[in-house]
């Protein structure tokens, strides 16, 4: 019986912080997990560190299940982002070790591969639609067959999704919350003509993806839906809060595009009215925010009940462990969507040694043993934690608004 023996909490900052557990057995295996939180990293990496390594000591690797209920239940505060992503983290790791030992990847321990590769989108943004343009066509050439594009809005200083310059795209950019500013109806005006512009330049044999972001409410969602059917959206993300799950029935009866809700979510429960009400078409929660693969396995076999697809968040704030996870899981999962993959920058693959491999649009975990990546603990030690905190956002006369 493999038993645990450390586990140690990796905080570095190649370019943008992460966090990672790395568990070890006492016949020297080893296994990742990815535990990064934007914004809030160092709170997970305490809740690690404070709270479940002192009661992973001791314990049987191969017990991913036991182990996954003991840090549910025995919490008592249950559910939580911090919570959830502590427990992702052991849970991945436990994974990774399961394979290894199994000799097996873990995608082959998730039932074998449903399909020959992972479907992923990529982000197109820019200051212009034409930018935005120019940037789809890019990926298109590289053999993407979903793009999501989010372009600039006319007046307004920035804009969710669009980065600055010809820097990768870093929402956490400050020290403190830097403040944006929203207006919802030039924000209106502008997507329907993105779309337009999008489908002349690129056709129909791309699936093109938009974010709204949180930002509208369920009607403005509804405006939104019905102005973009046309072009035939693969989906609208995060059309309005969810914490309102009722909310996405208003959304429903005005629109026919599909929809998509879940990166902020940390639980089954956070969806299971969204799913069971076919509220929604793709589900994000993923692997590093909703509890791990155990959990997240759970998720997606209830939304296959409702012919919900997974549609996993992949942004650059999650590790390539997270990345590595997720591919595995896309790989197996029978309800599979389509998986978010925003590449990571050089010096962060450089940390974070990987299997994962990109062609023709499509995605694969590889066939290493376990999850196929690891983390370079002696390159990872180089780069000191950086405090950053994602951004608020207010409206034009002040009212604070979601970010
Ligand atoms: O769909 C997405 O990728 C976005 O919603 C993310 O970029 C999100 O803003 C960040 O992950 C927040 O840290
Ligand atoms: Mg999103």
């Amino acid at each position: 019986m493999p038993r645990i023996v450390n586990a140690r909490v990796i905080v570095t900052c190649p370019g943008r912080n992460f966090v990672t557990l790395k568990i070890e057995c006492d016949d020297g295996t080893t296994g990742v997990g990815d535990a990064t939180l934007n914004g809030r990293e160092l709170s997970v990496a305490s809740y690690l560190t404070d709270h479940v390594v002192p009661c992973l000591i001791g314990r049987d690797a191969h017990r991913i299940e036991d182990v996954w209920q003991y840090l549910y239940r025995g919490a008592y505060w249950r559910r939580g982002p911090v919570t959830m992503t502590a427990i992702a983290a052991v849970d991945t790791a436990l994974w990774d070790i399961k394979g290894k030992l199994a000799g097996m990847p873990v995608y082959q321990l998730l039932g074998g591969a449903s399909r020959e590769g992972v479907m992923v989108y990529c982000h197109a943004n820019g200051t212009t639609i034409d930018d935005t343009i120019a940037v789809a066509r890019k990926y298109q050439a590289q053999g993407y067959k979903a793009i999501r594009i989010q372009c600039g809005v006319p007046g307004m200083a920035s804009t969710y999704g669009v980065a600055k310059g010809d820097q990768p795209y870093e929402p956490a950019d400050g020290d403190l919350p830097t403040e944006a500013v929203w207006n919802t109806s030039r924000y209106l005006r502008v997507v329907p003509e993105l779309f337009a512009a999008a489908r002349e330049a690129l056709g129909w044999d791309v699936h093109l993806l938009h974010d709204i972001h949180h930002r509208l409410t369920p009607i403005e969602a509804g405006r939104l839906g019905k102005d973009l059917e046309p072009y035939r959206p693969f989906w609208l993300e995060d059309a309005t809060p969810a914490e309102n799950q009722e909310a996405f029935r208003l959304i429903r009866q005005h629109t026919t595009v599909p929809l998509a809700v879940g990166e902020i979510f940390n639980s089954i429960h956070d969806c299971r009215e969204l799913i069971q009400n076919q509220l929604i078409d793709y589900i994000r929660t993923t692997v590093v925010h909703a509890g791990g693969l155990t959990h997240l396995r759970r998720i997606a076999a209830l939304a296959d009940l409702y012919q919900v697809r997974t549609g996993c968040h992949g942004a650059t704030d999650l590790s390539p462990v997270c990345m590595a996870a997720a591919l595995h899981f896309g790989l197996s999962v029978p309800n599979f969507g389509i998986q978010e993959h925003m590449p990571h920058t050089a010096e962060t693959d450089a940390v974070f040694p990987h299997a994962y491999s990109f062609a023709d649009g499509m995605m694969h975990p590889g066939d290493a043993p376990g999850l196929g990546v690891d983390i370079d603990e002696a390159l990872a030690a180089g780069y000191e934690y950086k405090r950053a905190f994602l951004p608020v956002n207010r409206l034009e006369d002040g009212t604070m608004y979601n970010w």
